[in-house]
């Protein structure tokens, strides 16, 4: 039988360590708020770190940012004049948000939008962003995604978290719980859309990566 827990200590304890600043910024979101299991953490934020590394991408649209540690990996991972725009519904969260990327070496390259995703993404340029990470409220991942296809670069990335949502994908769902129907509902469009290329990695709670298709070069892409 596998002890999943010595399997998660094992790969951490054999991948690169959090810097500093994610340390503590993980010690006080634990000390502090309500929910901090909705933080990235260790893995996924070198992974994030090592995607952005791997993709290049000048601009980078994060709708979700709660305390700013994915943001931060992401940050992280940027080369050049780049940068990370986040957007953050509850602006109870700004101060702890704004202490965080401070305490950091990435301040100047991370832009806080406090407000609503729905509201901040139509002022972006089409074409504007070589990756996004969706990572807000399950309810409305579709809209969300529907909303930034136009934004992203043709050959870029969206990564979409938490689409196994604790193996509830599996199991049959109770009619009030809308954030496992909006899991659903996105995973089950998502495998139906060609306009974008898709593979889901069973990392922390499920991370899809998605490619969007470049259509201007129809015979290897289309
Ligand atoms: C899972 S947490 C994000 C975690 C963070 N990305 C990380 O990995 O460390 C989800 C956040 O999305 C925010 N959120 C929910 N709906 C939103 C919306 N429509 N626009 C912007 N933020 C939203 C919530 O307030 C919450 O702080």
């Amino acid at each position: 039988m596998l002890d999943t827990d010595s399997l998660e200590e094992y790969i951490l304890s054999h991948s690169d360590p959090e810097p500093p600043w994610l340390r503590d910024l993980y010690r006080k979101a634990h000390i502090r708020l309500v929910h901090p299991r909705m933080l990235s953490g260790h893995l996924q934020g070198r992974f994030l770190k090592m995607l952005t590394q791997m993709i290049r991408p000048q601009n980078v649209l994060e709708i979700g940012t709660y305390t700013g540690y994915s943001a931060l990996c992401i940050a992280e991972g940027l080369t050049g004049i780049s940068f990370v725009y986040t957007i953050e519904k509850d602006d109870e969260m700004e101060d702890f948000i704004r202490e965080a990327f401070a305490a950091s070496p990435y301040d100047g390259r991370i832009c806080l939008y406090i407000g609503d995703a729905a509201k901040i993404v139509p002022a972006f340029a089409k074409d504007f962003f070589g990756m996004v990470f969706i990572d807000a409220d399950k309810r409305e991942y579709w809209e969300h995604y529907e909303l930034i296809l136009p934004k992203v670069l043709p050959g870029g990335y969206i990564l979409v978290d938490n689409t196994l949502w604790s193996g509830k994908v599996l199991e049959k769902t109770p009619n009030n719980d809308w954030q496992t129907k909006g899991i659903l509902e996105f995973n089950e469009k998502l495998a139906a859309d060609d306009r974008v290329e898709k593979v889901i990695l069973p990392i922390r709670d499920g991370l899809t990566l998605i490619r969007k298709k470049d259509r201007r070069w129809k015979q290897t892409d289309s």
